[in-house]
């Protein structure tokens, strides 16, 4: 495609996913289905554009203050990737000139909140929680994540995994913490790869194989994945049991859980049984009222953990929206502690940052729900032979998971532990 023709193509799309009323991959991917005739490296071109700019949105907007032609078209300009020369053919010699001049800004030289990128209340919040680290906490956030994989220990080890994939010529390490992580360098494709379509491996980022751990269900037992989503964590805990017993796949999306089946189907497993419900305090749930052994809530969340993939969420989310994500997840986390056995585990999970979406709400239920007592997510690390177990965690005697893009090297997630009174 023509430079100038790729930038008209950005500015378009840029405009349309700053209405922000769809998360970003869903508006870039409908323009890729609505535009067939983009070849694979304009793709990759326009959504690196997107990404680039949701990252750095507030420094782009203010640098586009200046310059000429339409705002979209000027952050097109600021955001694009890639080799310079090929965007200034596309550009009028006022452009080139206005570029040329933010191009020699000094990041150092800048107002923090055009450094930091970050909506006011968000940076607060989180300086608030990490002091001294929030630069190093927004740098991470602004970097791609690694692209983690799970072995699927129903069928294969990680040692054997390893040495298949760098036999397949792929880089690729045992990830620090979790006993069943793969970092691969780079983004490989996966779709042909033996591994991953015979089901030995799942994408999955180490904090949350981290997470579906923390369960630690076992063979022949009742099991409910609340919020399974499209079944990230419900396969690991399925592989967990042995394929046995039987795991109930709850959502109230059934969209959601139709994309776990094609990758049910690769992973062998059995034992899982997707259920879509209406809401949680559906009646298919209250029939299972005190017969389940464990129950992870991985609740609906602002996802302000996920900003390294999802930046879009920084501006999507605000006070208000995780205000009533607290709420909901009150509900859930309410409701889910019905579903418990005596002595049965309960864990509490988000992929966000906030105090509000995580410990204000285990406090809350803390508070309301006396026949539970919390178990430090520490302690329970170390008896799954984690390394570092302390270093995961938070508050006192490591009671809470609170994993950190800049500390961990995986998103952020929080997760609590309870066990019910017998
Ligand atoms: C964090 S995501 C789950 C991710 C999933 N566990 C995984 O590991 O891939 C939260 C899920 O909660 C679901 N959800 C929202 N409201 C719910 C409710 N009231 N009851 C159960 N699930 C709900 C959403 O549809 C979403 O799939």
């Amino acid at each position: 495609m023509h430079p100038k023709a790729l930038l008209d193509e950005c500015s378009a799309l840029i405009e349309q996913v700053f209405k922000f009323d769809h998360p970003t991959d869903a508006v870039v991917a409908r323009h890729f289905r609505e535009n067939r005739s983009l070849g694979p490296r304009e793709r990759a071109t326009l959504s690196d554009t997107v990404y680039a700019i949701l990252r750095e949105r507030l420094k782009f907007e203010w640098l586009a203050r200046s310059g000429t032609g339409s705002k979209w078209r000027r952050l097109a300009i600021l955001g694009f990737p890639g080799d310079r020369d090929f965007l200034k053919s596309a550009l009028t010699d006022a452009e080139k000139t206005w570029w040329d001049h933010c191009l020699a800004v000094n990041d150092a030289d800048l107002m923090a909140q055009h450094r930091h990128n970050l909506p006011d209340w968000l940076a607060s919040a989180l300086r608030e929680q990490v002091g001294d680290e929030f630069d190093a906490l927004v740098a991470s956030l602004n970097q791609p994540a690694a692209l983690d994989l799970r072995v699927n220990v129903l069928k294969k080890k990680r040692e054997v995994v390893l040495a298949e994939l760098r036999q397949a010529g792929l880089a690729c390490e045992a990830t620090p913490y979790s006993p069943l992580g793969i970092r691969l360098q780079g983004k490989p494709s996966l779709t042909k790869l033996p591994a991953f379509v015979q089901g030995d491996v799942e994408v999955q980022d180490e904090g949350s194989q981290l997470l579906a751990l923390l369960l630690d269900a076992k063979r022949g037992e009742m099991v409910v994945d609340f919020c399974a989503g499209a079944g990230g964590k419900t396969l690991a805990i399925g592989a967990a049991m042995r394929n046995s017993g039987r795991l109930y796949a709850f959502d109230t999306s059934g969209h959601r859980l139709d994309a776990l089946k094609p990758r049910l189907a690769r992973s062998g497993l059995s034992n899982v049984h997707p259920v879509a419900i209406a809401h949680e305090r559906d009646d298919r749930i209250k029939r299972l009222a005190g017969k389940i052994d464990r129950v992870l809530v991985d609740a609906p969340c602002s996802g302000l953990g996920t900003l390294r993939r999802s930046p879009d969420l920084k501006w999507r989310q605000t006070p208000q929206t995780v205000a009533a994500q607290a709420e909901l997840q009150q509900a859930i986390l309410h409701s889910a502690a019905r579903l418990l056995k005596p002595d049965g585990r309960l864990v509490y999970a988000t992929c966000s940052l906030l105090r509000a979406e995580n410990e204000a709400v285990c406090e809350a239920f803390a508070l309301a729900h006396p026949e539970f007592e919390e178990v430090p997510v520490s302690a329970l690390l170390d008896a799954l032979h984690v390394p570092q177990a302390a270093a995961l965690c938070s508050g006192e005697r490591g009671r809470w998971l609170r994993l950190w893009p800049h500390r961990h090297a995986t998103d952020g997630f929080f997760a609590a532990v309870w066990r019910k009174k017998p």
